[in-house]
């Protein structure tokens, strides 16, 4: 708006007479004024137009937030073609041709993960967070349990250190002599005796990651994704080397074969199969060891305990009666205990409880000193938390004393 009256190219001749330059003043101020509606007309235009747009990009965002919500089904992106993406459905492992925007065709490539909708477009891809894997698997870098940590298990812990320690920090000696280390662990026996702490132990202490897996999470909550997870797995802990993997409660994923024809069934044993095909190939696997764990021995299949496998049996039995002491001072290491507390005693009262069981003990000692405005606990405490855990664990399973 710099213009002055200098700039302005005038409309008449200097020479023309009064009456002549207001005559074409008049005319310019009559073509700009027109000049001015036309301009005001298409600025009104415009202005209906952004409106129109911007009403449909609410339409549609609330649309896509609306296919976000709505139940979205989780498929493998198998190829990228000219003519759309196959995606390999989870669950009914159906193959499906769907269209993406090119937006995402840039992001997803073979093998990822996607969400699609009841129509099969791809939604979005899976990242690590949302994806279910990070949640089966936990990965913990570093973790703190150590072998101080562990009460009353001197041979298992000695076993596992030969089994899963030597062959991480020492290879060479396995070389020397000429023999393979032991391919993976098992751990059996009853819950709460301290199978997931021994891992942790031998995987803290020697630098390794722990990568755990949980069996029955993987193939009751994740149907149809067990052999592409168990696949991650090892892909995970080859990338996080040295790594010690966890699978709990193996016994969901090799159980025995059933004569049942369920497609549940069959995609046990799909996860199962992926397991031992990965167990197979562990010369090349470098440095990632493999411990497992069950409460259900009984129910194991024979596959997976042969030679090259799961070879190496540990039981972790219940803790006799110096196990539960050693455990009741672990657990008591940071606690305000009173002298006339006797872990002797108390680990003869405590006849038939776990490892869990003596934690949970500690733990609800302590809460009763709380209760009663101590900051000391008594042998009284014990005994009544022990009292406690025996009652809450009938009302609980009806039977046995001890608890899980
Ligand atoms: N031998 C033990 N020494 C010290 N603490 C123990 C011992 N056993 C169990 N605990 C306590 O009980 C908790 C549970 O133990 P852990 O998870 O290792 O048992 P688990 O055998 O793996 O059980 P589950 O079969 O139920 O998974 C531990 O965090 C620890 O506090």
């Amino acid at each position: 708006m710099s213009d002055t009256v200098d700039d302005v190219d005038l409309p008449y001749e200097e020479t023309a007479s009064q009456q002549e330059k207001i005559e074409s003043l008049r005319d310019r101020l009559e073509d700009l004024e027109d000049q001015n509606e036309q301009m005001r007309d298409s600025l009104l235009d415009a202005n209906a137009e952004n409106n129109k747009y911007q009403q449909k990009l609410e339409r549609l965002s609330h649309e896509n937030e609306k296919l976000k919500q709505s139940p979205l089904f989780v498929a493998t992106v198998q190829e990228i073609t000219d003519d759309g993406v196959v995606i390999k459905q989870h669950g009914n492992n159906q193959e499906a041709l769907t269209d993406v925007t090119d937006e995402m065709r840039e992001q997803i490539e073979p093998d990822d993960r996607v969400a699609v909708n009841n129509s099969l477009s791809v939604v979005q891809k899976l990242t690590r967070e949302t994806d279910v894997r990070a949640r089966v698997m936990q990965i913990d870098h570093s973790p703190d349990v150590t072998y101080a940590d562990i009460g009353g298990l001197g041979d298992q812990m000695r076993e596992v250190r030969e089994t899963v320690e030597l062959p991480l920090t020492q290879p060479e000696t396995f070389d020397t002599v000429g023999i393979q280390p032991p391919s993976g662990i098992l751990l059996h026996g009853p819950p709460g005796t301290g199978k997931t702490m021994l891992a942790k132990a031998v995987a803290n202490e020697t630098d390794a990651s722990f990568i755990k897996m949980a069996g029955s999470e993987l193939v009751h909550k994740f149907i149809g994704e067990g052999a592409k997870l168990v696949r991650d797995l090892f892909e995970v802990a080859r990338e996080n080397e040295p790594a010690v993997i966890f699978i709990d409660e193996i016994d969901a994923i090799a159980s025995k074969r059933t004569d049942s024809k369920t497609s549940g069934d069959a995609e046990v044993q799909r996860t199962m199969m992926q397991l031992l095909s990965e167990m197979d190939g562990f010369d090349e696997r470098g440095d990632i060891r493999i411990i497992a764990a069950t409460n259900r021995f009984d129910m194991l299949d024979e596959a997976i305990l042969r030679p090259g496998r799961f070879d190496r049996l540990i039981e972790v039995p219940k803790p006799d009666v110096a196990g539960r002491e050693l455990i009741f001072q672990i657990h008591t290491r940071d606690m305000n205990v009173d002298d006339d507390v006797d872990f002797a005693e108390l680990a003869e009262i405590a006849e038939d409880a776990s490892g869990a069981d003596v934690k949970a003990i500690c733990t609800e000692a302590g809460m009763f000193a709380i209760r009663d405005d101590r900051t000391e606990i008594r042998r009284e405490d014990f005994e009544a938390a022990w009292e406690k855990l025996q009652q809450d664990d009938t009302m609980e399973t009806g039977d046995s004393p001890a608890f899980a």
